[in-house]
């Protein structure tokens, strides 16, 4: 409390006296970088841009929210000598639409940047993927740099090169793969993170406890409110740690999503279809990923992969999250929205489950009714 009252005054405060940092490489032939955690990193950002400034136009990418906190970081790097200008987009997930991306390209143009401008983007996943899918199509590719303020970010959308806007008719439905150049993650930003995304965001680091390690899940079981809370700056290390690692991981074996990346959409299918149905609106990204977990969850356990005893322990870490109600939407019209999802190949849908804690797998052997029954379970 005291940290982040603090914080809140003071944008250049590091919580942390204790260094608890790391390097994790994402493994990519000529496109390799590498995640640096490091608390108090902002307060150095000049020095850890230093080696991509060559006196060129930089655009910090963000929203509001974020600059009215952390304006001293970007000025920090006014002060080192950065030519930055900032553009400020929405607040919420209505940033990621192409009219977006239309205004920062013409804003970029009117201020000179060129196909060596780096953009910055300093905000969560979705200043991250908009801004990845700006640098990727700005004068068909500029550099950029991922600064997460979100934890969703700092274990999740910062890494791997995923950028995209959403459609009407689905999310990121139009994006690149396309990585950034380096990912500097000060966890000290969490300190003026909501609580309620907050909880979002780990939605994203428990689905590494189901799909890969299950010493994470163990962690949610174990120690659920201190990773609400925030407080232990040891554990928030080695949650950020442990996801980074395994995200770099996977994205390192198989960047284009042929087969093993599939598994990070673990509670997406149909938590992507519950955004859509909302406008993107009203439920959060985090937040409607763990309604998808707890329908993918029940699937799994109803083809008899999952067993009865691990489906209960994940349907109780599940449960502890506080969630927003769910929005009336009928089966059908989920279905609807699941047919345009990226993962179906030759009309067969590509579905994650699990055949235990720890373990994903990649299915096309889920049917319509075991989807119209995961939703009667959840809603
Ligand atoms: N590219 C990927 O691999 C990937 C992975 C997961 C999620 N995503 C995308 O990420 C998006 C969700 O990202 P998110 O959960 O980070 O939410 P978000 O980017 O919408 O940020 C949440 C809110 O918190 C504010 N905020 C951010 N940092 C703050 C801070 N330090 N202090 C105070 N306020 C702060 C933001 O202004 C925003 O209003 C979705 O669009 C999702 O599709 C992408
Ligand atoms: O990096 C990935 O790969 C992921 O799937 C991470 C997801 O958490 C993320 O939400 C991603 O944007 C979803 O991918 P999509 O291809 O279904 O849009
Ligand atoms: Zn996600």
């Amino acid at each position: 409390m005291l940290r982040s009252a603090i914080a809140a005054h003071d944008p250049l405060y590091s919580m942390n006296s204790v260094k608890l940092n790391h390097s994790v490489p994402v493994e990519l032939g000529e496109q390799s970088y590498q995640i640096h955690v490091d608390f108090g990193l902002k307060n150095h950002l000049a020095d850890h841009l230093a080696p991509w400034n060559q006196g060129q136009q930089w655009v910090v990418l963000t929203q509001q929210a974020i600059f009215d906190i952390y304006q001293p970081v970007v000025n920090q790097l006014k002060s080192a000598g950065f030519r930055i200008e900032t553009i400020i987009v929405p607040g919420d997930e209505s940033a990621k639409h192409i009219q977006h991306a239309e205004s920062v390209w013409s804003q970029m143009v009117a201020m000179g940047c060129d196909r060596s401008s780096i953009l910055l983007a300093l905000g969560g996943g979705v200043v991250g993927d908009l801004g990845g899918f700006v640098a990727a199509t700005y004068m068909r590719g500029i550099p950029f740099i991922q600064v997460p303020t979100t934890l969703l970010a700092m274990v999740d959308s910062a890494i791997g090169g995923k950028t995209a806007v959403n459609l009407t008719a689905g999310k990121n439905l139009v994006g690149a793969i396309y990585q950034p150049k380096a990912v500097l993650i000060d966890p000290d930003f969490l300190a003026t993170l909501p609580r309620r995304n907050v909880i979002s965001s780990l939605a994203e680091a428990v689905k590494y406890g189901f799909i890969r390690d299950s010493s994470i899940f163990d962690t949610f079981e174990t120690r659920f409110d201190d990773l609400v809370s925030l407080n232990d700056e040891a554990l928030l290390s080695e949650i950020i740690a442990k996801s980074c690692r395994i995200k770099a991981q996977i994205v390192s074996n198989d960047q284009f999503e042929n087969g093993e990346r599939r598994l990070l959409n673990y509670g997406h299918t149909i938590g992507h279809a519950f955004e859509t149905l909302q406008a993107y609106q009203g439920l959060y990204h985090g937040e409607a990923v763990l309604y998808g977990m707890k329908c993918a969850g029940f699937i799994s356990h109803k083809q008899g992969l999952l067993s009865d005893l691990e489906y209960q322990r994940a349907k109780a870490v599940l449960d502890r999250f506080e969630l927003p109600a769910l929005a009336e939407v009928t089966a059908d019209q989920v279905l609807g929205v699941v047919a345009h999802d990226k993962k179906m190949i030759n009309g067969k849908l590509n579905f994650i489950l699990l055949d235990r804690i720890g373990n994903g797998l990649v299915s096309t052997d889920v049917s319509e009714d075991d989807i119209r029954q995961s939703l009667s379970a959840v809603q």
